[in-house]
């Protein structure tokens, strides 16, 4: 089973606990854009549901394909949002953001009653920071905000290169507006703390790591999926 198999399969799973009349958080990603694909088809065929998508990219692919979609004002609560995840660990606590979502992601979840990420094998993790940790910031102060992560990080004991992420020619624009800090801390033993002290610093719009978020992984591998739910 090739890598989109292995996300076609886990997205099959997910779509299997989306209910007729749901209101649906939508994620960002090659993953999710698998979901979006599968419930496309599940709408053609009658099942009705709204959906919230967590970003432009999204919300084009969701138009294309039919799917219905609400802006989060007019749908503030939702049912279940369906996500993708740069890394999992075992007490599904994420990293997010590699597509640049992370901000409305956040949000979308955090209006969620449940959150289901969905993923193949390679993004599960004994310890959360392999993947560069994505921090969204304000442009506005950018220097003064990437001196205070280093502080903040280092009185964690993390270290490593924070850099400003680039697309084509220029600097990386969110959704928002924002630009993006990749931080390579390596390993995070303690993803809470870090997550905390990132809320604390003025210029940090929102930081990838999605701490008591996600009620259950999908996780795909060569012989098919398999749940994982938060280990106590
Ligand atoms: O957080 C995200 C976007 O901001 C994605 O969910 C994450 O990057 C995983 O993407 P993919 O499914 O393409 O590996």
């Amino acid at each position: 089973m090739d890598a989109r198999e292995m996300k076609i399969k886990a997205a099959e799973a997910a779509l299997a606990h989306v209910e007729d009349g749901m209101r649906l958080g939508i994620g960002t990603g090659s993953t999710a854009e698998e979901f979006v694909r599968l419930l496309a088809e599940k709408v053609a065929e009658g099942l009705r549901v709204e959906g919230v998508p967590t970003s432009e990219r999204t919300a084009r692919l969701c138009v294309e394909l039919g799917v219905p979609l609400k802006s989060l004002d007019e749908l503030p609560e939702l049912d279940l949002t369906i996500d993708g995840a740069d890394e999992v660990d075992g007490r599904l606590r994420l990293i997010k953001g590699g597509g640049g979502a992370l901000l409305r992601e956040k949000i979308v979840a955090s209006a969620s009653a449940r959150m289901i990420v969905i993923a193949d094998e390679t993004k599960v993790v004994e310890t959360l920071g392999a993947f560069k940790l994505p921090i969204e910031v304000n442009p506005f102060g950018l220097v003064s905000t990437r001196i205070a992560i280093e502080k903040a990080a280092s009185r964690l004991g993390l270290s490593g290169g924070i850099a400003l992420r680039t697309s084509g020619d220029g600097t990386f624009t969110t959704d928002g507006g924002h630009y993006i800090l990749d931080a390579s801390f390596g390993r995070i033993p303690d993803a809470d703390a870090l997550a905390s002290n990132l809320n604390d610093i003025p210029g940090v719009v929102e930081h990838g790591l999605f701490i008591n978020m996600a009620s259950l992984a999908i996780i795909a591998g060569p012989a098919g999926a398999r749940t994982l739910t938060a280990k106590e």
